[in-house]
């Protein structure tokens, strides 16, 4: 008897605690930011009603993000790549989702973005990067925009210094951040070309993305070598480049010795024009 009165208290603990944490995640609940119970956030928010697909191109190493809100199936995609473009639409096809916005987290030197075909592939869908890119685009984002899709946005974070117009979209709850090419997995983006500077991109990750919550999860652009996902407090421990001082940032940059995209002097061009270009 006393311990069957011990599992129902046990019982109706556990049922508050998930009920106050599910309270907390509500779809634009303001209360969402500051959530205590972030850890688990992002699987709950996809079981909530967030549908949400990595998906990798090979050639260029880059990923691309499927976001859409499973009920009213608005959905963005973040760094389409012109080469998976079909794929991509095939996938929003059989899942019956609205594509709104194709975004592109900065003017990419590597690949050409999928954004222009998607336009012509997809009616409706608008085109989106920083204005501080210099690219033509529909819709032209800067620091703390919302994009929204359904019951849900991506906020924007500006963070330049591989590119000028380098942004970071996170989740209003701020579980997930989709860094582009300004944090990678155990490495960043380098800044040797382009309007790269290393002492930008330093300040932007410690003031951009640092201050995320530490098990916000980090979703870059590309990995090259086979990693998926990392988070705040892993990349703030263990980033070999991010750890360091400023000064020993700045040296490890100017040394990477990295040779150039070999698509560069094609993807540049086509990326000023995204959404636009003949393709
Ligand atoms: N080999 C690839 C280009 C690889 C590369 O330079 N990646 C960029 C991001 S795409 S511009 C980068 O910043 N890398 C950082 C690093 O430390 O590797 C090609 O020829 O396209």
């Amino acid at each position: 008897m006393t311990s069957l009165v011990i599992r129902q208290k046990a019982a109706l603990r556990a049922a508050r605690r998930w009920s106050s944490a599910a309270a907390l995640l509500e779809p634009g609940s303001p209360q969402a930011v500051g959530s205590v119970a972030r850890s688990y956030c992002a699987r709950m928010e996809q079981d909530r009603g967030l549908l949400f697909r990595q998906l990798f191109e090979s050639v260029s190493s880059t990923y691309t993000y499927l976001l859409a809100d499973k009920e009213s199936k608005e959905a963005v995609l973040i760094d389409p790549v012109l080469e998976t473009v079909e794929r991509d639409v095939k996938l929003i096809e059989e899942l019956g989702l609205t594509l709104k916005v194709a975004v592109n987290t900065h003017c990419h030197a590597d690949h050409i973005t999928g954004t222009g075909l998607l336009k012509k592939r997809v009616f409706g869908v608008k085109s989106a990067i920083s204005r501080h890119s210099g690219a033509a685009a529909d819709l032209l984002f800067s620091e703390g925009d919302r994009i929204p899709f359904g019951r849900y946005s991506l906020v924007v974070r500006e963070t330049p210094g591989h590119t000028d117009g380098c942004v970071t979209l996170v989740t209003s709850d701020q579980s997930m951040a989709f860094t582009g090419d300004a944090l990678l997995i155990r490495g960043c983006g380098r800044t040797d070309f382009q309007q790269g500077c290393a002492q930008r991109l330093y300040d932007s990750v410690h003031q951009k993305i640092f201050t995320l919550p530490g098990h916000c999860l980090i979703y870059p652009a590309h990995d090259y070598k086979g990693q998926t996902v990392s988070t705040v407090d892993e990349e703030k421990k263990f980033n070999p480049r991010l750890t360091k001082s400023l000064d020993e940032f700045v040296d490890i940059m100017n040394n990477l010795n990295l040779p150039r995209p070999a698509k560069i002097d094609v993807a540049v061009p086509a990326n000023l024009v995204c959404g636009l270009h003949d393709v």
